[in-house]
């Protein structure tokens, strides 16, 4: 027997067959074109060579004795599954090549080959090989960066949800993600799906809140071609795009009665309509949903249907806020300072101080705002060490509810944003103001329309989103009747209820 454990070449091979001419011949031709090439003469020999886990490629005779070619597949591949595997079966038994192919041989050549026939198809099978390697290397690095690794902090909170999180991700079960604006959901949501058995499919977000209500309804279902002016051609919706993984639905509460009886629909009957379309699609999909809310009283105000809240609810996963797991917030901080350093120049590292200083204070926009105080401190301190004063905020703890601004964003003169007790207001602070009054002003102009605004602003309605959020800023009212914009994914982006009401060119509660 040839020894499994040679250094690579063009690709490691293994000819399997009884008769040892044909092996022989083989075997040569493919050394000739520098592959590393191995030999056995039965399936039990293959089988030992197998384990090694080195081989790429497997050429094996159909008719052998005593284990046959397509009982050496079958246990070939449950040895090492993404063996790529060659059939060479004698002229008149292609029904037996389409059965290899069904229990998962990649291609067959029937005997007597040309040279180059066999040439060929080796090589197409060792380029398949090379990709599914790509594709298991990228699908790890993916799963390693979005999975349980991802959530910093072993406070015993966090332990709690990460042991619940690792219990259920295994599950098709729908999970119902509930905590306040900033604590990670979304990061939670991905765990659960880079830990599931649907992790080499998509991960698919969508976040109600920022889009139109009529929006929403093709972007989830799709919609035929003609369904609405301006559908010039049809679209496949988010349900269909997430078949076989994960739809992650954000700010679910945040949607129309008659949306959410639709996507009740949906989720009973496993399957979707694409808006102006009768046929029913089933999907496979694992629906994992979000709120910001406190989701019993959205219930009982009847601004979430209770029967979808059940449907939703089949497990709950609780996100604490960070004031109730301050012991992460070194780690945390950390994390974020090690990603800004990657990007900069200028590695700064945190000072003790500045640590304590920030573990006094009570991140009424949790985790983000952790993140985004480290950013600007990383970008805007002057030395190597981020003291204290680097991070601009009020101590004290804030206990807001559910859903609530944070307190230190609201607060424009001597707020935790407004100044330091020390000195003036930072450069980020006056960036951040100027950014809430032009918006504001915007906002008080347009209203609703948010595409006007971000156009007068000279922003997407993506970067205006993303603004408003982190300044915790929502238009005045509710606007359930837009029309759905098609040809780009997201061009309207509204709010159905009042967060924080702008009048006079100011922000109240
Ligand atoms: N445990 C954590 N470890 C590392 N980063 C975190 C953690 N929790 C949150 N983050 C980061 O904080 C930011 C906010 O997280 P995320 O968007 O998941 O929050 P959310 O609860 O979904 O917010 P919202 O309700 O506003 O949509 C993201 O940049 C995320 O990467």
């Amino acid at each position: 027997m040839t020894d499994a454990n040679t250094p690579p070449t063009r690709g490691r091979l293994l000819v399997v067959d009884d008769q040892r001419n044909m092996r022989a011949t083989t075997a040569l031709l493919l050394r000739a074109e520098n592959y590393t090439v191995f030999e056995a003469a039965t399936g039990e020999e293959a089988l030992a060579q197998l384990a090694s886990g080195s081989i790429d490629l497997l050429l094996t005779d159909l008719k052998m004795e005593p284990m046959d070619g397509l009982t050496l597949l079958r246990r070939a591949l449950e040895v090492a599954p993404r063996l790529q595997v060659i059939m060479m079966t004698a002229f008149g038994s292609i029904e037996s090549a389409v059965e290899a192919m069904r229990l998962g041989a990649y291609d067959y050549v029937t005997k007597p080959f040309k040279e180059s026939e066999l040439r060929y198809r080796v090589e197409r099978a060792l380029e398949r090989a090379r990709l599914q390697r790509d594709v298991d290397n990228l699908t790890t690095d993916f799963n390693q960066r979005h999975g349980l690794s991802a959530l910093v902090g072993r406070s015993a909170a966090m332990r709690e949800l990460t042991t619940r999180l690792m219990r259920v991700a295994q599950s098709d079960a729908t999970v119902l993600i509930q905590g306040e604006s900033g604590t990670g959901k979304e990061l939670v949501a991905r765990a659960l799906h880079a830990h599931s058995r649907r992790k080499a499919r998509s991960f698919v977000p969508v976040n109600c809140a920022a889009i139109s209500e009529s929006l929403l309804e093709s972007e989830l279902f799709g919609h035929a071609k003609g369904a609405f002016t301006g559908a010039v051609k049809s679209r496949r919706g988010l349900f269909e795009e997430a078949d076989g993984g994960t739809l992650f639905i954000d700010e679910v509460t945040e949607t129309s009665p008659t949306f959410q009886s639709k996507l009740l629909r949906a989720l009973q009957e496993g399957e979707v309509r694409r808006v102006g379309e009768s046929t029913a699609l089933r999907v496979d999909v694992r629906i994992v949903a979000a709120t910001n809310r406190d989701i019993e009283s959205e219930v009982r105000d009847k601004r979430l249907r209770q029967d979808l809240y059940y449907r939703l609810n089949v497990v709950a996963l609780r996100v604490p806020p960070l004031r109730e797991r301050l012991e992460d917030v070194p780690a945390l901080a950390e994390h974020f300072l090690e990603r800004a350093n990657a990007r900069s120049p200028n590695p700064k590292r945190l000072s003790a101080a500045a640590v304590s200083h920030l573990m006094s204070y009570g991140f009424p926009g949790n985790v983000r705002e952790l993140e985004n105080l480290v950013e600007q401190a990383a970008a805007l301190a002057e030395g190597d060490e981020l003291l204290p004063e680097d991070f601009p905020v009020r101590q004290g703890r804030m206990t807001p509810a559910h859903g609530t601004p944070s307190v230190a964003f609201l607060d424009g003169q001597g707020g935790a944003l407004g100044r330091n007790a020390s000195a003036g207001p930072t450069l980020a602070q006056v960036v951040e103001e100027a950014e809430r009054h032009a918006i504001t002003q915007a906002l008080e102009r347009h209203g609703v329309d948010l595409a006007r605004v971000a156009d007068e602003l000279g922003v997407s309605s993506t970067t205006l989103w993303r603004k408003m959020k982190r300044l915790n800023l929502r238009p005045p009212v509710s606007w359930p009747g837009n029309s759905p914009e098609v040809g780009g994914r997201l061009t309207h982006v509204t709010f159905p209820r009042p967060w924080i009401q702008i009048r006079n060119g100011r922000v109240h509660r």
